[in-house]
Formats: C-alpha cells, sequence, structure tokens
C-alpha cells in the first residue's frame, strides 16, 4: 500500500482523544484488533478508495533519508490539519513523535528481535522505519483521539500493509521473505508485548533479512491497534473482524497483561533509550522494562517470558486492575485515558526519544553504510576470493595435470636416464678397455720402438766401429802410402840435398881450389917475390961481393940490406902463415859440409828401419792378442765347463725415493772384485739385555750395487749366453721377493730376454762367416698355481688348453705339449714374442707390490746350428726365467686366491732349493724331485747334468724388506754353494 494512502487515512480521520479511559480497547479487544488487522488488510481498503497523498508531504521529508520515500506527515502535520484539532492537541510535537517511533523500534528490538540476534539489531533499515513508523503511529493518535469508525480503516492502513512493501523499499528481499515477513509482521502486530514467542518466531526466519522497520511499524500499530479494538469493542467493528479477533486472543500468549493498551502501547514505545541499548546489542537473557525517564514511569522488571503491565497513569487505573497481571479470555482491564497533559508528556518523552532515536539512527545509518561499505568490500572480496579460488581450482587441476605429465615424463626421463646410464658405463667399459688396449699397444709399441732404438743404436755403433776400422785401415794405407810418398820424397829431397851439397861440395872445391890457385899464385907471386928477392939478394950478393968491396962501405950497406930484408922475409913468412890458415879453414869447411849431408840421409835410414820396427811389432801384438783372445775363450769356456755348477750373481736395486727407510748395506769390494756384500741387521736383544746388530756377510760371483745398469749385468753374463750357440743349455734365473727387480732385470725393455735375444742373433750373423746357420725358436710360458699356460696363445685358448711336460732323455730335451713354438726369424720376431707375453701375463694386486707378477714366466729359446763347412750340428737351450715374488706368506698379507697363489709359489721355490740341493749332493743316480713342482719338472735338463745356470738373486735395499732380503741372500748362499756338475757341450759331428 502506497503511504500516500495512510497519509490520506491520516488526513480523513478524526482522531481525538479517547473520550474516557473506558474507551481504550482492553487487551482482548486489541489482539481482535490485530486478528482483524491481518485479516483486513486488502480487502478492507481497496486502492481506489485511497485519496490522493497532500500536497505538502514533500514538505516534510527528512533530508537525510537516503531513499525516496513518499511523502508522509509528521505527527505535527497532521495535527495542524483542519479536522485533527483535537489531535493537534492530543498529540505530542513531531520531536514526540519521533520519540515514540524510537521507543516502539526499541520496545520490538528487545521482545526478541535484537535478542535474537543482537549485531543485526544494529543493521536496522531506517529508510523502512520511518514511513512505517508514520503510518503507524499517526492513525494511532488519530484513532485515540477521531471518531471511532475511523480506526477500521487506520487498521487497514497501519497492519494490513504487507510488509514486504516496506521489505521492498528497504532491502529488496526476496518476495518469500517477504511473505514470511509479512506473516511475522502480523504476528509482531498481534504479539508486541510476547517477547519470548517473538523471539521463537523470529529466530527461526531468517533475521538478517528483515527490517527493524517491520518491527517498528508493528509494534507501534500495535499499540494503536489496542485504541482500535477499544473501539471495536464500543462498536466499530464487523462480526468477522470480531471473530478473527477472537482467534488472535486464542492465540495471545496468556503472559500478556490484560492490559496492554495504548498505555501499554505507549510505555512499550516509551522504553528508552536503554531499551533502545537491548535492541541494539543486549542479549535476550538480559531483557528489561523499558526504563521511563519520569519516576511514575518508572518500569517493573519484565520477567523472562512474563510483561508486567504498568499502567503509565495509576492515578488514573484502579488499582484492581493492576492486580490483574495476565490477560484472559475475558479479561476487561479497561483502559485508563490520558489527560492533555500526560499526553503531552508523553509526546514530549516521545519526542525526545525519537530525537535519540533519530541520532541513534544516524549514528547506526552511518554506521550501517559503514558496514555496507564493508559488506560490499568483504563481498567484492568474497568473490574476488571466490574467483580466485575457482582460478586457484582450476590451477590446481591444470598443475595436477601438468604434475600427472611431469610425473610420467620424469618416469619416462628416469627410464631414458637408466639406459643412457647403462649405455654411457658400457661406453665407459669399452673405452677402458680401448684405452688399456691402447696403452698396452702404446707400452708394447713404446718397448719396441726402444728396441728399435737400442738396435739402431747398436747397428749404428757396429756401423760406426765398421767405418772408424775402414776409416783407420783407410788411414793405416793412406799413411803408409803417405810414408812411402813421404819417403820417396824425402828421398828425393835427400837427393836433391845430395846433389845440392856435392854442388856446394863442389863449389866449394871448386873456391877451395880457386883459393888454392889463389894461394898458388899468390905463393907464386909469394915465390916470385921470393926469387925477386933473391935474385935480389943475388943482385945484392953481387952488390954485396962487389960491395965488398965496397966492402966496408959495401958491408955497412949489406947490414942494412940485410936487415931490410929480413923485415921483408918476416913480412913474408907472416902472409904466408895467414894465407895457410885460411885454407885450412876452407878445407876444415868443405870436410864439414861433406859430413852433415851423410848424417842426414843416416837419420832417415834409421827413422825407416824403425818404422818397419815398429809394423813388425804391432803385427806381432796383434797376432798375439788375436792369440791371447782365443786362449781367453777357451780358458772360460775351460772354466764354464770345468765349473759346471750354478752360479749365484746378487742385484741390490736402488731404493725408491717413496718407499721408505733404507737399511744399512755395505758393499766391501765394489772397487776389486765386486763379489761381496754387508748386510747390518736388525737390533737384536741378548738375553742380557744388551742390544746388538748383527752383520750379515755375504758373497757371490758377482755383486751389482744399485748403480749398476742392465748394460753392465749383461756385459756379464753375454758369454753364458753366448753358450748356447755353442750347444749348452743355459738357465738363467731371477730370484728374490716381489718389488725386489726381477722384472726390471729380466723382461724390461733392456733387460737380459731382449738383450740375450739380440746378442744371439748377432753372435749367430757373425758366426755365418764361417759357415754356421741357425735355427732358433722361441716360446712363452707361464707356470701360474701349479698349471702350465702358454703366454702366446690367446689367454682364452690357453686356459682351455691342459699343457703336458715331457722329457727327452736322449736328447736331453724337454717339451710342452700344445704350445705355441715361434720361428724366430728376426729381431722382431723377439719383440713380438715379448710384447704379447706381456699382455698375457698375470698380473695382480698384492699388499706387497701393486702390479706383482704372480707366476714363473719361462722365456725358452731353442738354438739349433748347423756349419755346413765343417759338418758340424748343435743345439742348445737358453732359458731365461723370471721367477714369481718369493715373499712368505704372512708377510705378504694374502687372502683368498692371492692366498692360494703365494701358497703355489712358495711351494715351487721351495722345490726348487731341494733340487738344487739334491743335485749338490751329487750321489750318481740319487733320486732329484724335480716333479715335486711344475717349475723343477719343466727345467729338469736345465737344472742340472747338461746345464750352464746362473741365478740373479734379487734384493731390495729397504729396512721394510730387509728379513726377506735376508731369506732370498741366504737361499742364495746355499745354491751358490752347491756343485751341481759339469756342463756339456751339445755338438756333433757330421760322420
Ligand atoms: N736396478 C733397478 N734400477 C731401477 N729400478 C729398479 C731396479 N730394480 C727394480 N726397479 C724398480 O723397482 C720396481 C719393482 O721392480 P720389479 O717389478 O722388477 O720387481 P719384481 O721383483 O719383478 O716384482 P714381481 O715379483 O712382483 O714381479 C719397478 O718399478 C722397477 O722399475
Amino acid at each position: 500500500m502506497d503511504i500516500s494512502e495512510e497519509n490520506s487515512f491520516l488526513r480523513e480521520s478524526r482522531i481525538g482523544r479517547p473520550p474516557n479511559p473506558s474507551c481504550l480497547p482492553t487487551p482482548a479487544k486489541a489482539l481482535n484488533e490485530i486478528s482483524e488487522s491481518e485479516s483486513n488488510t486488502r480487502a478492507k481498503m481497496p486502492v481506489s478508495r485511497l485519496p490522493p497523498p497532500p500536497s505538502t508531504a514533500s514538505k516534510h521529508r527528512l533530508n537525510h533519508y537516503e531513499q525516496p520515500e513518499p511523502k508522509r506527515k509528521t505527527l505535527a502535520e497532521r495535527a495542524a490539519e483542519p479536522g485533527s484539532a483535537s489531535l493537534h492537541k492530543a498529540l505530542p510535537a513531531p520531536s514526540t513523535i519521533s520519540g515514540v517511533r524510537t521507543t516502539s523500534l526499541k520496545s520490538v528490538a528487545s521482545s526478541g528481535y535484537g535478542s535474537q540476534n543482537p549485531s543485526r539489531g544494529k543493521s536496522l533499515n531506517r529508510k523502512a522505519s520511518r514511513p512505517d513508523f508514520s503510518k503507524s503511529v499517526g492513525p494511532g493518535h488519530h484513532r485515540s483521539a477521531s471518531a471511532a469508525p475511523r480506526a477500521n480503516v487506520f487498521s487497514q492502513s497501519t497492519t494490513s500493509r504487507p510488509p514486504s512493501q516496506a521489505l521492498t523499499r528497504t532491502r529488496h528481499a526476496p518476495s518469500a521473505n517477504n511473505q514470511m515477513e509479512g506473516d511475522a509482521y502480523r504476528k509482531g502486530t498481534s504479539a508486541a508485548f510476547s517477547n519470548n514467542e517473538l523471539q521463537a518466531q523470529y529466530s527461526e526466519s531468517d533475521w538478517s533479512q528483515r527490517s527493524v522497520s517491520n518491527a517498528t511499524d508493528s509494534s507501534v500499530s500495535s499499540a494503536l491497534a489496542r485504541l482500535r479494538i477499544d473501539s471495536d469493542d464500543d462498536g466499530y467493528r464487523s462480526d468477522d473482524d470480531r471473530a478473527i479477533r477472537e482467534t488472535a486472543r486464542r492465540t495471545a500468549r496468556p503472559s500478556l497483561s490484560t492490559r496492554s493498551s495504548l498505555s501499554n502501547g505507549f510505555q512499550g514505545l516509551r522504553g528508552g533509550s536503554e531499551t533502545a541499548l537491548v535492541l541494539f546489542g543486549q542479549p535476550e537473557d538480559s531483557l528489561v522494562a523499558f526504563n521511563p525517564k519520569t519516576p511514575s514511569q518508572i518500569p517493573v522488571p519484565i520477567k523472562r517470558r512474563e510483561i508486567e503491565y504498568t499502567p503509565q497513569t495509576p492515578s488514573r487505573v484502579s488499582k484492581d486492575r493492576f492486580k490483574q497481571t495476565h490477560m484472559k479470555r475475558h479479561s476487561n482491564i479497561g483502559f485508563v485515558a490520558w489527560g492533555p497533559e500526560d499526553i503531552d508528556n508523553r509526546m514530549n518523552d516521545m519526542d525526545a526519544m525519537f530525537k535519540q532515536m533519530k541520532e541513534a539512527k544516524e549514528a547506526m545509518s552511518q554506521e550501517q553504510s559503514n558496514h555496507e561499505r564493508m559488506v560490499n568490500g568483504y563481498s567484492t572480496q568474497i568473490l574476488d576470493l571466490n574467483m580466485n579460488n575457482q582460478k586457484l581450482t582450476s590451477e590446481n587441476k591444470m598443475l595436477h595435470s601438468q604434475n600427472d605429465l611431469l610425473h610420467e615424463k620424469a618416469v619416462g626421463l628416469e627410464r631414458k636416464l637408466q639406459t643412457v646410464t647403462s649405455e654411457l658405463d658400457d661406453k665407459v667399459r669399452q673405452n677402458r678397455n680401448a684405452e688399456e688396449e691402447f696403452e698396452r699397444t702404446s707400452r708394447n709399441e713404446l718397448e719396441r720402438l726402444r728396441r728399435d732404438h737400442t738396435d739402431e743404436s747398436e747397428r749404428l755403433a757396429r756401423i760406426h766401429r765398421d767405418e772408424i776400422k775402414d776409416i783407420e785401415r783407410r788411414a793405416a794405407l793412406e799413411l803408409e802410402d803417405t810414408t812411402r810418398a813421404l819417403e820417396k820424397k824425402f828421398e828425393s829431397t835427400l837427393e836433391e840435398e845430395r846433389s845440392r851439397q856435392a854442388q856446394l861440395v863442389q863449389e866449394l872445391e871448386v873456391k877451395i881450389a880457386k883459393g888454392d890457385e889463389n894461394s898458388h899464385v899468390v905463393l907464386e907471386n909469394k915465390d916470385r917475390e921470393i926469387q925477386s928477392l933473391q935474385n935480389d939478394l943475388q943482385a945484392l950478393r953481387l952488390d954485396l961481393d962487389q960491395e965488398r968491396h965496397l966492402k966496408s962501405e959495401a958491408q955497412i950497406n949489406l947490414t942494412a940490406a940485410r936487415e931490410t930484408m929480413q923485415k921483408r922475409a918476416m913480412e913474408a913468412a907472416d902472409t904466408i902463415h895467414a894465407q895457410e890458415s885460411t885454407l885450412a879453414s876452407l878445407r876444415a869447411r868443405i870436410l864439414f859440409l861433406e859430413s852433415g849431408s851423410k848424417a842426414q840421409s843416416d837419420s832417415f835410414a834409421e827413422m825407416e828401419e824403425r818404422l818397419q820396427q815398429a809394423n813388425r811389432k804391432a803385427e806381432e801384438c796383434q797376432a798375439k792378442l788375436i792369440k791371447e783372445e782365443t786362449i781367453r775363450r777357451i780358458l772360460f769356456n775351460a772354466v764354464q765347463e770345468l765349473k759346471g755348477n750354478i752360479r749365484v750373481m746378487a742385484r741390490m736395486r736402488p731404493a725408491g725415493n717413496a718407499d721408505g727407510e733404507v737399511a744399512q748395506i755395505q758393499f766391501p769390494d765394489a772397487d776389486k772384485e765386486s763379489k761381496e756384500l754387508e748386510i747390518i741387521g736388525k737390533e737384536e736383544k741378548s738375553s742380557l739385555g744388551t742390544i746388538t746388530k748383527k752383520t750379515h756377510s755375504f758373497s757371490f760371483d758377482r755383486m751389482f750395487g744399485p748403480s749398476t745398469t742392465n748394460e753392465e749385468v749383461f756385459a756379464e753374463i753375454q758369454q753364458l749366453v753366448q753358450s748356447a750357440l755353442d750347444g749348452y743349455n743355459v738357465s738363467i734365473f731371477a730370484y728374490g721377493q716381489t718389488g725386489s727387480g726381477k722384472t726390471h732385470t729380466m723382461s724390461s725393455a733392456d733387460g737380459m730376454i731382449p738383450r740375450a735375444t739380440h746378442q744371439i742373433y748377432e753372435t749367430a750373423r757373425n758366426l755365418e762367416e764361417k759357415g754356421w746357420k741357425y735355427a732358433m725358436e722361441g716360446s712363452f710360458i707361464e707356470v701360474y698355481n701349479e698349471e702350465i699356460h702358454d703366454l702366446l696363445s690367446s689367454s682364452k685358448d690357453s686356459e682351455k688348453k691342459k699343457h703336458e711336460i715331457r722329457h727327452d732323455d736322449q736328447k736331453k730335451q724337454t717339451i710342452v705339449t700344445g704350445i705355441k713354438t715361434v720361428p724366430m726369424t728376426s729381431v722382431d720376431t723377439v719383440e713380438m714374442i715379448l710384447k704379447q707375453a706381456d699382455s698375457n701375463r698375470r698380473v695382480a694386486a698384492t699388499k706387497s707390490n701393486e702390479r706383482s707378477s704372480r707366476s714363473h714366466s719361462v722365456f725358452m729359446l731353442k738354438l739349433v746350428g748347423h756349419n755346413s763347412t765343417t759338418g758340424e750340428t748343435s743345439e742348445g737351450t737358453l732359458n731365461l726365467v723370471d721367477l714369481a715374488g718369493s715373499e712368505r706368506l704372512k708377510s705378504s698379507g694374502a687372502e683368498g686366491d692371492r692366498k692360494k697363489e703365494t701358497q703355489n709359489i712358495n711351494k715351487s721355490l721351495s722345490c726348487l732349493g731341494d733340487v738344487i740341493a739334491a743335485l749338490g749332493q751329487g750321489k750318481e743316480g740319487s733320486h732329484i724331485p724335480y716333479r715335486n713342482s711344475k717349475l723343477t719338472h719343466l727345467l729338469q735338463y736345465s737344472l742340472g747334468g747338461n746345464s750352464k745356470t746362473l741365478m740373479f738373486v734379487m734384493a731390495s735395499p729397504m729396512q721394510a724388506h730387509l728379513t726377506e732380503t735376508l731369506t732370498s741372500l741366504k737361499f742364495a748362499t746355499k745354491v751358490h754353494n752347491t756343485h751341481i756338475g759339469t756342463a756339456k757341450k751339445s755338438t756333433k759331428v757330421k760322420n
């Protein structure tokens, strides 16, 4: 219903003060009126009958209301309207009406709304409450002041207004809720004072959807309805209405005060701010009665489920009425009418309350708007959150699917990874194998190159030697020629010199002859002078005579002449003497020259003679040397043959940098024979407590110190190697603990095996000039765990085959069945054999040495020679044996397979010792336990009888290996002291 309709009712109604207190409706009547209003809502209020809203309504609209609302008149306006003078008189000012409205709201709230949901109470919708209030309060007052027949219409205008409209204006709630609210609205109207029932009803409904204005309306309407009920009782109500009212009465709560008159309604409206507080926040249990402003209005506390009726104007109410606290079916509590002052007071109160309410409402509005904003904010947030949630859910799903995909991918990748890993492993393995193979190949290649290099060096050395010889020969020839040429030259020079000297002599002779001639001339001249002088003397004599005559006279003259003559004779004698001495010196010079030329030719002759003598001597010496070398060789072989036993040489390897402490070792005769060795043993404590160090002295055929090279070692044994070519069985062993240098001595690139084979080749080649031609066959086997393996077959073939040792007693030869024998046509074949054997050789790790040879390896070289010139043949064997490490089981720390290996090694080495010891006893026909081990069985013909045996005992200089070193050296000493027998050459002469 439009509010304007209400206003029109208000205008039309002639509300006036109730004529008397008896005119106030009884509670029963009020309930009936409520019911009536409910049932009469639309039926009795046709829209067409509604008058248009007054034009002045807009003037009084409250500005602070947010929603446009129908123009309504305030109570004051209404009072000012013509025909409502009485009401104007009776009703309080608009402000007072506000107060009533507030009270009404508070009352409703305190009756259950606010207590049901206190927080909700704060969100009361002010937009709806105001017009409803106007609707409800206005007619109420009109009703009370105007004629009764208008009350019905008023009731319609107030109570029959569907709450949905109010709600539609305020909250736009769904229609279903509107209907529900409509019901509640009506119920609220009919039971405005039944707090708990209202609570019950409203608690079941959605209070959040509800507008407080409905409650306000209902409360106020119910209060005013009571006025109408009372009026109806006075005869303004139809029968139907009455019936409905009866029904309402029946449904009304018995505890409702039978005095719920207008006064009661106003009391409810006047509930005060305290009640309003209840509305806005007090819980259900703290419901209190109204809090009137005046002492006369002091409320009685309302008990739960019970509202005590407190008449507002006790002066006007009989005391009996106060006693009636419960409304009964036929209760007629009556109604005490107000005086105009009361109404004014009350209206003032109501106005004040309305003001308060208004303020509270404004605050509420503010708060509400804040809340709305907050709600909007929250809604937006909720929407956002929902959207986010949806988004996150979809993302989550997506992520789940992605996760699944990734998981599948991961599984696939893992599988791939495994495949790749295994492939990689395979490849790594292949690579490792390839690397090892490559390393092996490289090593062998390196060794081969090294050997090539060695061969090349030797070849070059040989060529160099040859060249030097050639050069020497050529030089000798040249010297001879030169000497001859020089001699010739000298002779010619001598001849020339001779002729020159002869010429000189001739010249000298000529000169001398000339000098003689000159002397003769001088002499002749002197003679002539003497003659002339003699003539002069004669003349003078004559003259003397004459003079003698003149004798006296002449005598004087004669004496003077004589004297002059004597002087002159003396001078001539001097001149002759001088010339004679010159002649003598010239003669001496000629003689000297003649004697020098002879001395020279003599010295030449002497030199020549000496040269010839020197040549003769050199030839003699060479012949002597050759003779002596031959004798030496013969003697060596004779010694070898005579000795015939095992010869023992010891070799001490150098100490490595990281090997630890070095033992005290001395080589007393290092600069002499170099045969002795002294080792200072460990400290020993005697029973008396004195600590001593024992010196262990050893003596062997040769002692090689740490600085000895393999070349020097080989130089000592090369004659022995050559014996193999001469038809001997030669065996060279390397014995010693692991790491003592056996492999280094025997099989390294410059070890005994390559050197021996090279020497054999060289010697064989040299022997070809003397008519010898050799056929050589090589085989390489190892004895591992008392089994023979062919090192020249592939390891698989060798493991399958069983090799046996067979002996040819007649030929004194050993044959191993099923092994590969390689004809050795060149030095390269030896390289190949060594290479293959090296790769097949079993090497295992032990505690003693990282790369330890755990088997005995035997390189067998068979040499069959034939001399086509002499018809001789020879068959020799060279066995080069690298024995396995001799360390004791305890010190090796070997376990499992290694332990078995060590046991077998020790067994075979001890058998070797037994065989040597048995051979040493030298008893003819005595048993030699060759067969006790594969090694001794294999070397049967190389150990005794027709053999030349050399044992190298290898020793480590380290203090840590001292015990093993002493054990090895003691064993070697034992072998050295053993005389096995005489070696015999295996040569045959062709018939
Ligand atoms: N005279 C030496 N000069 C230099 N180094 C040597 C000498 N003797 C041995 N060595 C070194 O000592 C180490 C061990 O030598 P080698 O392998 O020959 O011992 P081994 O007795 O043969 O051991 P295994 O019984 O395990 O075969 C090697 O590194 C080797 O080069």
